[in-house]
């Protein structure tokens, strides 16, 4: 991204807006996307912990994932490239850290991932690490982690702040046994502890106490993830965890396409009439993207899931309607109802409050500015149809902003996503995978054909 010169009298937005392409006809696109971004930061996580050397086949790679991995090297693991076969970069060997004494400094950037694993793992190393993060980091909530650490009897230093930057002072081994949180804010608390907790000396229980937790998909996935690497979980009472202690079985893992990072690419055979087809969609997976195959169909278009891939097939129009608990798939939902013919609510998305951004007051605020109708409810968002028309679309660092915008600008000329380089928090390749999709709508060929 370039800046202008101080001084200039040429307007930053024509440097920083990415002018969101409208396709003249439907597209026609068969999208390769990489890895998942909660399998690649829980399977790394587990790496760094386990009882020999692991492998990450067909990893993300991108600024989350990168800063999983300066996290953990930071720890003492080590990390290495190696050679694969999969189209978005190297595959990946970890050899787990030892345990060690010194100071540590982690940068979260904007991950919370990073931000809510990480610091558990810190508690299990010797030594002070400090964690601080993306000015918006400081705002997102890390205090059911903080409070957590103290809990299990690891000192944690904020400044009272209850949030980045804080200093975790390891002591080499945490004890474990009984603890309740508040997971409200973000089932990423949950998940942190969880993916730690056979390497706690007694291992954990784990209670949630507190409002509603969100998410829910996300944690089942992280029960998955540690039963695949052969930890005991109890996850049979609600709201409730046990696992036991023991070894954390080293892995060769081949990890799924990010199926969350689908969506912009499969909204946008919606909103073009057109057809997009995504390979190697998993049989079986925990993802929350999997709820495209529910969601898509009652937004207008029909979906098929063979062969390994799912193909989603816009209809004549796009419909609205009531969406619940669409977790990190929500600014695209919204994108998608802010161009629908009827109504909609989103509920069940009070914490994206909390998120790399308010998206809830972000979507409200941009889908507006470009002449929509969307305010925000108590624990969502209610999108009534508009015309809609072209503007800067802001992002606030949100890389799901950012796509949100470029669903939007498939259907309305003269849309400017600002900071479109956002997007690498989880798809450094999106505008190049945008531009291969809009491309298909001109030739009617898919890349790669
Ligand atoms: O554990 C994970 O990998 C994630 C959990 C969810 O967090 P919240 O529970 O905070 O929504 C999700 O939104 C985030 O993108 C990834
Ligand atoms: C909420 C998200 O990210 P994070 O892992 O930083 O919480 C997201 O990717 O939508």
């Amino acid at each position: 991204m370039t800046h202008p010169s101080a001084g200039t009298a040429e307007p930053q937005l024509s440097h920083d807006a990415w002018p969101a392409p409208r396709p003249a006809a439907p597209v026609d696109a068969v999208i390769e996307v990489p890895g998942s971004k909660s399998l690649t930061n829980r399977y790394l996580v587990l790496a760094a912990l386990a009882d020999g050397p692991s492998t990450l086949r067909n990893p993300l790679h991108s600024r989350d994932s990168a800063l999983m991995i300066d996290a953990l090297r930071a720890l003492g693991a080590t990390v290495t490239e190696i050679g694969g076969t999969g189209r978005f970069g190297p595959d990946l060997h970890v050899v787990p850290f030892p345990r060690e004494r010194r100071e540590r400094r982690i940068d979260c950037g904007l991950a919370g991932t990073v931000m809510r694993f990480v610091p558990v793992l810190a508690a299990l190393q010797e030594g002070a690490t400090a964690f601080d993060g993306d000015p918006h980091a400081r705002r997102r909530p890390m205090g059911a982690t903080i409070g957590a650490l103290r809990g299990l009897g690891v000192s944690v230093e904020d400044g009272g702040a209850g949030a980045l930057p804080f200093t975790v002072d390891g002591r080499g081994a945490v004890e474990g046994g009984h603890l309740a949180i508040d997971a409200g804010a973000s089932s990423q608390f949950v998940s942190a502890l969880l993916l730690a907790g056979a390497a706690f000396t007694r291992g954990l229980h784990l209670e949630h106490a507190g409002g509603r937790l969100p998410s829910l998909e996300h944690i089942a996935m992280t029960v998955k993830v540690l039963r695949s690497v052969g930890v005991d979980v109890d996850d049979s009472v609600p709201m409730s965890w046990r696992i036991s202690p023991g070894p954390i079985r080293a892995f060769d893992i081949a990890i799924e396409p990010d199926l969350s990072n689908a969506g912009p690419f499969l909204a946008a055979a919606v909103v073009t009439g057109g057809r997009v087809t995504i390979p190697n969609w998993p049989a079986e997976t925990t993802q929350v993207g999997d709820a495209w195959r529910q969601i898509l169909p009652r937004l207008g278009a029909s979906v098929e899931l063979a062969g390994g891939a799912l193909t989603v097939t816009g209809g004549p129009r796009i419909t609205g309607g009531d969406f619940a608990d669409t977790s990190e798939l929500a600014p695209t939902v919204a994108a998608l109802c802010a161009l629908a013919e009827t109504p909609s609510t989103l509920s069940g998305i009070a914490h994206l409050r909390g998120h790399e951004t308010d998206r809830l007051a972000a979507l409200v605020r941009e889908i507006n500015a470009l002449g929509g109708d969307a305010e925000e409810t108590a624990d969502g968002l209610l999108i009534r149809p508009a015309s809609l028309h072209g503007g800067v679309f802001s992002t606030y660092d949100d890389h799901r902003m950012a796509t949100a915008g470029a669903v939007i600008g498939l259907a309305v000329d003269g849309v400017l996503v600002e900071n479109i380089a956002t997007t690498a928090k989880t798809l450094p390749q999106f505008p190049d995978l945008w531009a291969q999709l809009v491309a298909t709508a001109r030739t009617g060929d898919s890349p790669g054909d």
